[in-house]
């Protein structure tokens, strides 16, 4: 018997308890990647040119971990680490290259492994549009944009991107958005005049900026990571971001959680070439353009009244042709197999000068 005090004891049976457990999921791990290969072999069977990325499938999975978790760990955090479990196993089917707004360390790249996980090929874009580019072009399998913020609304440049491309939209995922202060480690906080961001980004610190560095410059650059590389050799300049970027530029953290307004989020969405299955609980996007003439909105929205179908967005933008005056985005819930959403698309095709499906997805499970 070991002269140890019992505390030390009780903590090296734990131990052995968990090596024990920490041997089995080891195993199970593995035993799920062997099942993952051979789905990917029975895909190949089916088509040649099958799509291993399934998010309907992964959809359906992080939603089942969640319903059935007991605890301790939240159903959210258990729900991630499944999200990279898969995100392991569909590497062994195929990895994916999905472009994103960049450069490194954007908010954007954080929704990307928040919906990929760390297995996937993250490309850093320079702009919505060669996001949207490389993925058409095949460079990448999906592509991430920012579509609106909970602050600023939506990101018109993102909707009006979806005008001319054949893209679908394949995936949605929300960010919580926090904004830091950020320095170069050999700064002097004290001789800050200058604040880079993206505009975005300063109109959502603005009370914070205007209460704390009232007389500083500010000054608004693509994205909140190239604000944070700028800043690595400005002995008298300050970068709001997120705290990727400050990990990935090596920059000190002055002050966190800046946001003017605590519930900060911005919505994401994954674009792809290839449609969606359903998953249960999905969601839908159309752009719809009108005909010239009195009651014509009314029209368009009159049958999600009549169905019951929950229309979550309504967004108005200029048309990219001469033909259409307005187009409307429109998200609502439900997939374009389900019945009630096909009776729902007859209608307003009889009524709509023109519609456009952007895609089916699932509504975002984290
Ligand atoms: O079920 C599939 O289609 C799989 O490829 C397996 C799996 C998984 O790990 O659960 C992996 C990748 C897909 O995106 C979906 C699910």
């Amino acid at each position: 018997m070991s002269d140890k005090p019992n505390n030390t004891q009780a903590l090296l049976n734990l131990r052995d308890e968990i090596d024990g457990i920490d041997k089995q999921i080891h195993t199970l791990l593995n035993q799920r990647a062997t099942c993952a290969q051979k789905v990917a072999e029975a895909k190949l069977q089916d088509d040649p040119n099958a799509i291993f990325y399934r998010p309907e499938r992964e959809a359906q999975v992080l939603r089942k971990i969640q319903e059935r978790n007991q605890g301790p760990l939240a159903d959210e955090d258990v729900a991630r680490l499944f999200r990279q479990i898969m995100s392991a196993c569909l590497s062994l089917e195929k990895s994916q290259k999905v472009a994103f707004l960049g450069p490194e360390g954007t908010f954007c790249q954080s929704a990307a492994i928040k919906h990929f996980g760390d297995w996937m090929q993250s490309m850093p874009m320079t702009t919505i549009d060669e996001v949207f580019r490389e993925v058409e072009a095949g460079a990448c399998e999906y592509g991430v944009v920012p579509v609106e913020n909970s602050t600023e609304g939506v990101i018109n440049y993102t909707l009006d991107s979806f005008l001319n491309s054949n893209l679908k939209i394949s995936g949605e995922v929300e960010l919580r958005i926090h904004h830091n202060l950020m320095t170069a480690k050999t700064n002097d906080p004290k001789n800050i005049t200058r604040i880079y961001s993206h505009q975005q980004s300063l109109a959502q610190c603005r009370k914070w900026l205007d209460a704390k560095y009232p007389n500083a410059e500010r000054v608004a650059v693509n994205s909140n990571a190239e604000a944070a590389k700028r800043v690595m050799s400005e002995w008298n300049s300050a970068a709001i971001a997120g705290e990727m970027a400050a990990e990935q530029y090596d920059l000190l953290i002055l002050n966190d959680k800046i946001e003017d307004k605590p519930d900060n989020s911005t919505r994401f969405l994954v674009i792809g070439r290839s449609e969606v299955q359903t998953s249960g609980k999905d969601k839908t996007s159309l752009i719809i353009s009108m005909k010239n003439q009195p009651g014509a909105l009314f029209n368009i929205l009159k049958p999600f009244k009549d169905l019951k179908v929950d229309l979550t967005r309504v967004e108005t933008r200029p048309s990219s042709s001469s033909t259409w005056a307005y187009v409307f985005f429109i998200d609502f819930l439900g997939h374009l197999e389900d019945e009630n959403i096909q009776k729902l698309m007859q209608q307003i095709k009889q009524t709509a000068a023109d519609v456009k499906v952007l895609g089916s997805y699932p509504v975002a499970v984290i």
